[in-house]
């Protein structure tokens, strides 16, 4: 693809300790983008991340084989059937017959005026029935601590207090209520239908507490307001990228928050009422103040004095509004001048609502938008000045607002920020958190006994934004979806009305609406994004499972995207690419499910939801978080797997895998006659070229049907001439090989990072592996977990790695040793097998279903291997060599950073 860069990458490094972050990744985006891939680098800036976006209610995942699907994260605790190995023991209670999600906890925050509603929901448990079994068993040697938790998803959801009836109707239709609560997982007492209790916090837990007897019969119990709302802030602060933000004249950051310098903090809960926590610590505060003049004042006064109908009419109002009309100034007062000795400027509202007694004016002759503008300055400056004050009184520097006054809405922000701001002349800081109304429910939620859910960490979170209810010009049509067909319908409906689905999920402010301060915000702030259904935050996947890579060498610096999407014109770039790759993708999706009518409609909705992600991250690159290459490219892999294409690319990788095998024997011959020296030189420029010629060119795929893809990879592999753009080999060499004095010193355990299907992997990576093999290392092949775009999967690998051990002896005897050949050890166990002396070869999954892995979070499979291993190698693709490594297309990289 013109302009367009793309290098193979090699990277080995032993005693990966010493590496600095800027090892490993196996992103690319084939085809679409000439597999141009990203570098991992250890940046100074931190991570990624969504935001507030709300897929509601997630895809019931559809029934797959070996692996869930419903995230790019496999929800599936391989640890705790490996290690514990009693998945046999398991209550077949737990498994619900009607149901592809459990759902077995939910708690809620009954407000003033709004009711918040937490609920988890699990995927039933599933054994390793793959031929990694025992990989994995040996592997893990029993070194992995067991977790509380199996892997599941939050979903939030809110209603109107005033509508409680719609809150019951839900619990019921999700059978929320119906005795799990209890069962199982957390408890090992058996379900107990009669005596189930459900944690709720906020008034309306006391109030309403004989009406769920009544309704649902289930006993209320009664969680502190304070309480509910620490533990919840505490959790987000600390186990959601990005949860917190600032806002300032309109611009939106988002902040990470060191964990060890988090307290003490200010939390400002704005609900109807607002409450001001000092948190020192977890369970450790003090509600040091509270006012009255709060959210519900911002919406009883509008509603009386402008008519509106709901909320975000009255928030979609101030941002046409002009409070000038109605607000005294300092100007009004002053004659137009400045009172600069107190720091006052003209525009200074001196009196909010101070015009309206001096003016003639009846109600009716104010513009209601003026009116509910005036309104919402006046409540948040009150607002963020008691807080200020608060902040002060006790030194915090860090000020929490939370509550669903704020409704990320981006004047509100602004104008709390800037009371803040103001008033403590730039000493203390305000900010916001994505979950901002479900504090309280979430800490409800958490204050579940033995859910161990307190220990959950950032790197075991997942947020996805899976397509909630398509909405058009701003409005939600319809309500939430609940199932595939649901949301395939609505987005037929959409194209049968001609209209363009803007985004697939409401929620979020528009990027400005204000410039902050004592200015009238910006009236082309657009509309306000609805969030009638209640959809505003992504569905958290909790993967127990997952851990920190444990050789990044500084998990704090780390930045998996290298290409940070809030640059406008990367964002603009990378859409143009992924939007004319589309219709390729989707003819390739839609034949990878036979083609079928049901796959064609699918394939349809798959593109026009995608398309709404693109075009409302276009709007708003901040819509779902921090946006990095990294983020949209797994957002498009969830998106198919959310269409139930669970391996769009099958028969292709199928058609590359054995093109490829066919020719390795050949390899391997040609390998064989050489001398070590010219044989480890050709295994590099083969893993180099085996990357680059994949480059999912149709030119490739056609020749490939020639049976000449030995000759290409042999072309490629000329063309690698050294010394190439970073050539450490020499030093690798030598370390393998020795020099004169020095003896060759085997690497105990490598860890291959695989990519490709086909080539890259048969021919590049396979062999590769044999010498390492054949020097007496341990090789641990490291692939995806799930499927994304034609990446080679660790369930595949088996079979290529055994298909590939038919012509190699050595391959043969270490897959055996490493449990790959099952089958094989068991036909001809003879006893002399049994205690072959071969170093074994392993396939472990790396915990992800994306182009692009993220160190942060990577399976624990992935993590016990890799702390015995000392090599590390790795096939990536870089984009923008300019950028990168300042190099130009099918340059190669061999690095190699020994221990020092
Ligand atoms: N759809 C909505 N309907 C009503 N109010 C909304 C809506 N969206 C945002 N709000 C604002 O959020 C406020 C309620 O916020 P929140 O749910 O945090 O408080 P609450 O828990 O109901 O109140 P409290 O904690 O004081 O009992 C409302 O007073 C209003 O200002
Ligand atoms: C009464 C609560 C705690 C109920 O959530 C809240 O509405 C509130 O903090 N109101 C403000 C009460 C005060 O003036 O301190
Ligand atoms: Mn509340």
């Amino acid at each position: 693809m013109a302009g367009l860069t793309g290098h193979p990458v090699l990277e080995i490094g032993d005693k990966f300790e010493e590496l600095q972050n800027n090892i490993f990744n196996n992103n690319k985006n084939k085809e679409v983008i000439d597999k141009a891939g990203l570098v991992v680098k250890g940046e100074e800036n931190s991570n990624n991340n969504n935001n507030n976006q709300g897929g509601e209610r997630d895809m019931a995942p559809p029934t797959s084989n070996s692996l869930h699907r419903s995230g790019s994260r496999p929800q599936l605790d391989l640890s705790k059937a490996a290690i514990q190995g009693n998945s046999e023991e398991r209550d077949p209670t737990i498994l619900l017959p009607n149901q592809s999600d459990d759902i077995s906890h939910f708690a809620l925050d009954i407000g003033g005026s709004l009711i918040k509603l937490v609920y988890f929901s699990r995927h039933e448990g599933q054994s390793i029935d793959d031929k990694r079994k025992k990989t994995v068993k040996e592997i893990s040697n029993g070194s992995r601590r067991s977790y509380p938790i199996l892997g599941g998803r939050l979903h939030f959801v809110k209603f109107e207090t005033s509508k409680l009836n719609e809150c019951l109707d839900f619990i019921s239709s999700k059978q929320l209520h119906n005795g799990r609560i209890d069962s199982h997982y957390w408890n090992s007492e058996a379900p107990n239908k009669e005596n189930a209790v459900i944690k709720a916090t906020g008034g309306g837990a006391y109030k309403f507490a004989d009406l769920f007897k009544e309704r649902l019969g289930v006993s209320i119990d009664k969680e502190d307001e304070m309480d509910c709302l620490v533990a919840g802030a505490n959790f987000l602060l600390k186990a959601i990228r990005h949860e917190a933000f600032t806002h300032m004249e309109g611009h939106k950051e988002f902040v990470q928050i060191d964990h060890n310098d988090l307290f003490p903090y200010l939390l400002v809960n704005v609900g109807s009422g607002v409450s001001m926590i000092k948190v020192d610590g977890d369970g450790k505060f003090q509600r040091v103040s509270g006012t009255n003049v709060g959210g519900g004042t911002y919406w009883g006064l509008g509603r009386l004095l402008t008519k509106c109908n709901s909320f975000d009419e009255l928030l979609e109002l101030s941002q046409r509004g002009d409070n000038r009309t109605i607000d005294m100034l300092v100007g009004d007062i002053y004659g137009g001048m400045d009172y600069s000795k107190i720091g006052l400027s003209a525009s200074t509202i001196a009196s909010s609502f101070g015009k309206a007694i001096s003016d003639k004016k009846e109600l009716e002759d104010h513009r209601p938008e003026d009116i509910s503008l005036s309104l919402l300055r006046m409540i948040s400056y009150n607002i963020g000045q008691i807080s200020y004050l608060n902040a002060l009184r006790f030194g915090l520097k860090r000020i929490f607002f939370g509550g669903f006054f704020i409704r990320g809405h981006a004047y509100t922000m602004d104008t709390i920020s800037f009371a803040v701001h103001f008033w403590s002349q730039g000493q203390a800081q305000a900010m916001f958190l994505r979950h901002e109304g479900f504090l309280g429910a979430l800490g409800a939620f958490m204050s579940y006994e033995k859910l161990g859910l307190d220990d959950l960490m950032v790197h075991q979170l997942v947020e996805r934004f899976p397509m909630g209810a398509p909405y058009t010009g701003g409005k939600i049509h319809g309500p939430p979806l609940g199932n595939l067909n649901e949301k395939i319908s609505w987005m037929e409906k959409f194209v049968l009305k001609g209209t363009e689905i803007t985004a697939p999920v409401p929620m979020a402010p528009p990027g400005t609406t204000g410039l902050g301060g004592f200015e009238v915000p910006s009236s082309k702030g657009g509309t306000l994004r609805s969030d009638a259904s209640a959809l505003n935050v992504g569905v958290l996947h909790l993967v127990p499972t997952l851990e920190v890579f444990p050789l990044l060498a500084n998990p704090k610096m780390y930045e998996p995207n290298t290409i940070d999407l809030s640059d406008h014109c990367e964002l603009e770039y990378w859409f143009t690419v992924l939007s004319e790759h589309l219709p390729d993708l989707v003819d390739k999706a839609v034949a990878s499910e036979g083609g079928t009518d049901d796959a064609k409609r699918r394939g349809d909705a798959f593109a026009r939801a995608f398309s709404a992600h693109l075009a409302r991250l276009m709007e708003e690159p901040a819509a779902y978080g921090k946006l990095g290459l990294a983020n949209l490219l797994e957002l498009r892999e969830e998106c198919l797997r959310e269409f139930q294409f669970l391996d769009a690319y099958r028969s292709i990788k199928q058609r590359e895998n054995e093109v490829s095998l066919a020719v390795l024997p050949d390899l391997l011959m040609e390998l064989d006659r050489m001398d070590e020296e010219a044989r480890l030189l050709t295994l590099i420029e083969g893993v180099l070229a085996a990357n680059i010629f994949d480059w999912g060119s149709r030119a490739c795929v056609d020749l490939y049907h020639k049976g000449t893809i030995i000759d290409i990879y042999r072309m490629s592999r000329n063309k690698m001439q050294r010394p190439w753009r970073v050539d450490d080999f020499d030093l690798f060499r030598e370390r393998m090989l020795g020099s004169e004095g020095k003896k060759p010193r085997p690497h105990k355990r490598a860890l291959l990072f695989v990519d490709n299907s086909g080539a890259d992997v048969v021919l590049g990576m396979l062999p590769l592996a044999r010498e390492l093999l054949r020097r007496g290392t341990e090789v641990v092949l490291v692939a995806n977990s799930l499927p994304a775009l034609n990446d080679v999967t660790a369930m595949e690998l088996p079979d290529i790695v055994a298909e590939a051990a038919k012509h190699c002896d050595i391959l043969r005897r270490a897959a055996e040793a490493g449990g790959l050949l099952v089958d094989a050890m068991t036909n001809t166990l003879d006893g002399s097998k049994e205690n072959c002396s071969s170093v074994p070869l392993m396939v472990v999954e790396n915990g992800c279903g994306s182009p692009c892995i993220d160190l942060r979070q990577v399976s624990s499979e992935l993590a016990s291997a890799a702390k015995h291993a000392d090599l590390l190698a790795m096939v990536k693709n870089q984009r923008l060599a300019e950028k990168l490594i300042k190099g130009e297309i099918y340059d190669c990289v061999c690095r190699y950073e020994p221990a020092s």
